[in-house]
């Protein structure tokens, strides 16, 4: 096996953490928050399950924070939605594969965590806490060498990014410069017919304030089916629909080639925030959807998001990774099929701009008239913030 050379620092200790409340978890608010409010899913075909994504746990999990040290001291770190059971997969099972190893094995150990949990993990919350351990490792590496992630998958295409934001105010989102605007759908099939023409006048009403030309888009977080997204896309396509969001469960691989056939010319449909590793996005990618859109943090990493967008390049689909904060940031640009960002507004109005992640982070960046040159800091560019509290409640 290859060893470590005399420079090149070795992994001395894994720790992971837990945090609840707002963070990577960014469902897990309190209070009133736009991103609660009414949302069509899954478990909408349950009335009491309808009226708040909270009802039925969409907030469980919490954040996992992945802290990797090298044998000189330096720590590298990152966040990502997996809570206790993302800490206790990195510390009782993952670990093991990178302690005593050099910090520049990614692939080695990415390959070793992935095969060695096969047997319970493939996708969900095992690459959750994956991906957690490969961006901490990429910003220990990044830190060790003085460069910003980005530089070390290849530099930049672009000097800076431009985002679309995801909220329920798309006005409010061309006001402050961004390129379009995700609303969430209300109501699904199960809202029958009254709750599809709920879904078109909330649309109309929103085309009527952005304009034309302004792209709005809609996010149904998996919870319709093939004839409802058909006969809802072409009807949207009146308002001028840019694309239709994860309309189905992203096991339908099926169902998303027959919709993608079935929506009118010009409408994207769009998917992936919910897959994950280059088999799960090949499927995806052969239903000839037009975006894939893996969450960074859940969908192996850095080093498993360089494989499926090589993929999605070479299909000539593009690659918008689901808003991950700086995760995404350092990723996006430096690929020339990631044209384009997504900020989520998680302002609770959705009418500010505040870091995605507050307040876990400090120096996390956000768009300023909807651009951002990703700030040049070593690794990811962010700390954890000391006053927010975290517990460890593994060891090994
Ligand atoms: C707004 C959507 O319902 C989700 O909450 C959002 O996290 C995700 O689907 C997105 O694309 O941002
Ligand atoms: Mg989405």
């Amino acid at each position: 096996m290859a060893t470590a050379s005399a420079t090149t620092p070795t992994i001395a200790q894994v720790r992971a953490y837990t945090v609840r409340g707002k963070g990577a978890d960014y469902h897990d608010q309190s209070g009133y928050h736009w991103i609660d409010d009414h949302i069509a899913t899954p478990m909408s075909i349950y009335p009491e399950y309808r009226r708040s994504r909270q009802s039925f746990g969409i907030n469980v999990l919490g954040t996992l924070v992945v802290e990797i040290e090298a044998d000189d001291g330096t720590v590298g770190f990152a966040v990502t939605t997996a809570g206790e059971i993302g800490a206790w997969i990195v510390e009782k099972h993952l670990a093991r594969f990178l302690e005593g190893r050099p910090v520049t094995d990614l692939e080695r150990i990415w390959d070793q965590m992935y095969r060695s949990t096969l047997y319970y993990g493939r996708r969900g919350v095992v690459l959750n806490a994956i991906s957690g351990v490969d961006l901490a490792l990429y910003d220990l590496l990044g830190r060790l060498r003085e460069e910003p992630v980005y530089a070390l998958l290849g530099g930049p295409v672009r000097d800076e990014l431009q985002f679309y934001a995801t909220g329920a105010r798309p006005d409010v989102a061309k006001e402050l410069g961004f390129i379009g605007g995700k609303m969430p759908l209300h109501h699904g099939p199960a809202e029958g017919e009254e709750g599809l023409r709920k879904n078109l006048d909330a649309l109309a009403d929103m085309r009527s304030r952005v304009g034309e030309g302004f792209w709005l888009m809609w996010d149904c977080w998996m919870s319709l089916d093939v004839d409802y997204a058909t006969r809802l896309a072409g009807r949207a396509a009146e308002y001028g629909l840019r694309w239709i969001e994860e309309a189905l469960i992203p096991d339908d691989y099926w169902g998303y080639a027959q919709l993608k056939r079935q929506v009118p010319a010009g409408m994207l449909v769009t998917t992936g925030e919910h897959e994950a590793t280059r088999w799960g996005f090949r499927q995806l990618l052969e239903t000839g959807i037009d975006i894939i859109q893996p969450d960074v943090g859940w969908c192996g990493g850095i080093t498993e998001l360089l494989k499926i967008s090589a993929m999605a390049d070479a299909h000539g689909t593009m690659v918008v990774p689901h808003g991950s904060s700086v995760y995404s940031y350092h990723f996006v640009v430096t690929r020339t099929n990631s044209p384009f960002a997504e900020f989520l507004m998680m302002h609770e109005t959705a009418e500010e701009i505040v870091p995605m992640f507050a307040p876990l982070l400090l120096g996390e960046p956000v768009p300023e008239n909807g651009r951002l040159r990703v700030p040049d800091t070593p690794g990811f560019g962010v700390e954890l913030n000391p006053e927010v509290e975290r517990t460890r409640p593994f060891t090994h």
